[in-house]
């Protein structure tokens, strides 16, 4: 047997592949321990290659671990397209195993769902394409249509991903799936105990499990004759990774479908303008249990009223659940004027312009525009100002007032773990909670009959915000969040805005808001332009300002794409370190690819279409 030489990719290293041999053949994918430096790393066979001029050293061993081809084709696609060393897009792949032969399937049952005649042609319009969007309205029963969807997957010896934000991987959820598909069904998400872990990832290698319900990372399974990927609520931004490699667990999934036949089903009730442009549509218009929604819309900011308080007397008298959402604090970091909900834009690029006390200016992030902090609202003259209250104290606030209810916290200060999730959920489920008061994790996906009231605070923080999706984020909240009630009784949503018309505009017409947003955007924004934003950090903030300018000119040499702005990022400065960023953009993704891939000389981290302007 002659020697071999083969490229090697350094799992979790930020390391170009190396060559080593090998006295025999090995399969491409195959994970094997090869010697660096002093240690010993895993490695991935990518290929063969030629015997080298230099002297290389011998791969240690092979294990029974490995890649499949179309691991190895999205990992190469993965460093590409959001850069970072293949070894390191690897890392995220869960491997194949050959200690884990296939086991025979079991029969598989078809469940007694009965579709509605709506839901009936939208699954046969699901089925009839390779990838769409079913946009459908909170309560249509999107999960029903999935169920079926995965039932005649299974039927036919095939398995299936569900993604969902992992959030709404509820205990209900999981008792729903159970139900359905038993020992069939696998759990899949971060905080999963190692000999948990264990157990699923061997079910899903031997093939036992044929679905699996999980976050973003889940896309990454060695499953087995994978022939669906439903993304439910397709919008949501937890898709996107934030660290590097900074993927989309969406747009990879896409990815998958086109290369692999693997049908690409994406869910939501508030889709994004841009899966809204670009895919075919399957569209249900109503919920599946019609109940009577009243609105009722109130100005101020972010605190509770009288009419409030009177509203969950009387809901809750009557046996209702009221839920109570309001923004996050941590994203507020700019002016707001509490009479008008005036907040200073940037005149250059249509988002809130940030706030930095320190140097006495209103910023915008994406193109470095700066102004004076105004002493008073530009627009009505009132005192302008920027802090507001949190869930804290709103649960304080209501515990005084209803001695008798039970009034929970439901964010990311108090739900800290899976458990505590769940218990919180439970909770509420058997009704012992009365009043939920939590953020964004409020709005995703639960499903509980017995809330007839849902308080809305705050909204206009979220339509300030410096982004260019925050009128969207705005809209999908307001519908996510009254989506939670009335799913089985008539119920009431109030609303607390300066800006009321820009909700009671597109009740019940979120594709008008969409069709009217997607103009809003053209020519700016994507979808149809594409951004992409470099990050740099450092100790040494003259460092990290002289990198900027260097690579800053660097681009502009190659005058190929605009430079949006380039400068201090909103957060200044996260754990010592200095931020600084550059944005850009262009109409052609391959333009933005090439410019970064010529200026990437690792002293920045690259975002391809980000979310997260922070
Ligand atoms: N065909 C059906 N048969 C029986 N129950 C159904 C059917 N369709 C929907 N439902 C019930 O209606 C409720 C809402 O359905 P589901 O939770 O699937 O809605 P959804 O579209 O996923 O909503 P959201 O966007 O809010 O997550 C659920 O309690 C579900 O069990
Ligand atoms: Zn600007």
């Amino acid at each position: 047997m002659s020697v071999k030489y083969y490229e090697i990719a350094l799992l979790g290293k930020k390391l170009f592949s190396l060559t080593y041999s090998y006295e025999d053949s090995l399969n491409f994918g195959s994970i094997v321990n090869v010697p660096l430096q002093k240690r010993k790393v895993k490695g991935v066979v990518l290929r063969e290659v030629e015997k080298p001029d230099f002297s290389v050293v011998d791969i240690e061993n092979v294990e029974s671990l490995y890649y499949q081809e179309w691991q190895l084709e999205l990992a190469s696609f993965i460093s590409t397209y959001y850069r970072c060393q293949i070894g390191e897009a690897l890392q995220l792949m869960v491997p194949y195993s050959h200690d884990y032969p296939k086991a025979d399937k079991t029969a598989h049952t078809a469940s007694d769902i009965v579709l509605s005649p709506s839901q009936e042609t939208a699954f046969k319009d699901l089925l009839s394409r390779d990838s769409s969007l079913l946009f459908a309205p909170t309560g249509s029963g999107k999960t029903e249509i999935y169920i079926k969807l995965f039932d005649k997957v299974l039927n036919e010896g095939g398995s299936a991903l569900f993604l969902m934000p992992e959030i709404s991987l509820t205990p209900q959820m999981q008792k729903r799936l159970e139900a359905y598909f038993g020992e069939k069904v696998a759990i899949w998400h971060s905080k999963l105990t190692k000999s948990k872990r264990q157990s699923v990832l061997e079910s899903i290698r031997n093939g036992t499990v044929s679905i699996v319900a999980g976050p973003r990372s889940s896309l990454f399974l060695p499953m087995q004759n994978l022939k669906l990927i439903v993304v439910d609520e397709e919008h949501d931004d937890s898709y996107k990774a934030h660290n590097r490699p900074r993927y989309h667990a969406r747009d990879l999934a896409l990815w998958i479908g086109k290369q692999s036949k693997v049908r690409i089903v994406l869910g939501s009730a508030t889709p994004s303008a841009t899966s809204f442009a670009k895919f075919p549509i399957v569209r249900i218009t109503e919920p599946y249990i019609k109940t009577k929604k009243r609105y009722i819309f109130e100005g101020g900011s972010c605190s509770l009223t009288s009419n409030m308080l009177e509203e969950i007397e009387r809901h809750h008298s009557n046996g209702g659940q009221v839920i109570i959402f309001l923004p996050t604090r941590a994203n507020f970091k700019y002016l707001y004027c509490d009479n008008c909900s005036y907040s200073v834009m940037c005149p250059f690029c249509s988002v809130g312009m940030s706030l930095h006390r320190f140097r006495k200016v209103v910023q915008c992030h994406y193109c470095g525009y700066a102004e004076k902090i105004p002493s008073s609202c530009p627009k009505c003259g009132s005192i302008i100002r920027s802090d507001r209250i949190g869930t804290a104290e709103v649960v304080e606030q209501l515990r005084e007032h209803f001695s008798d209810m039970n009034i929970e916290q439901f964010d990311k200060d108090t739900i800290t773990t899976a458990s505590k999730l769940q218990k919180a959920l439970n909770k509420f489920a058997k009704k012992e909670t009365d009043i939920l008061v939590g953020t964004q994790m409020l709005a995703k996906g639960h499903d509980y009959s017995d809330v007839t009231l849902a308080i809305i605070l705050g909204l206009d923080y979220i339509l300030a915000l410096p982004d260019f999706r925050a009128r969207e984020r705005a809209q999908s909240l307001f519908v996510q969040i009254a989506g939670r009630a009335g799913r089985a009784r008539e119920a009431t949503v109030i609303v607390q805005t300066n800006q009321p018309y820009f909700f009671k505009e597109y009740i019940g017409k979120y594709e008008k808001f969409l069709q009217e947003e997607l103009v809003y955007r053209e020519g700016l924004y994507p979808p149809s332009m594409y951004l992409c934003r470099l990050l740099f950090a450092s100790k040494n903030e003259a460092k990290a300002k002289a990198e900027v300018d260097r690579i800053k000119s660097k681009i502009e040499k190659f005058g190929l794409v605009e430079i949006v702005g380039a400068g201090k990022a909103p957060i200044e400065k996260i754990a010592g370190k200095f931020r600084f960023n550059i944005l850009l953009r262009s109409s052609k993704r391959a333009d933005l690819m090439r410019v970064v891939k010529a200026v990437d000389d690792g002293s920045f981290e690259v975002d391809m279409d980000p979310v997260d302007f922070a």
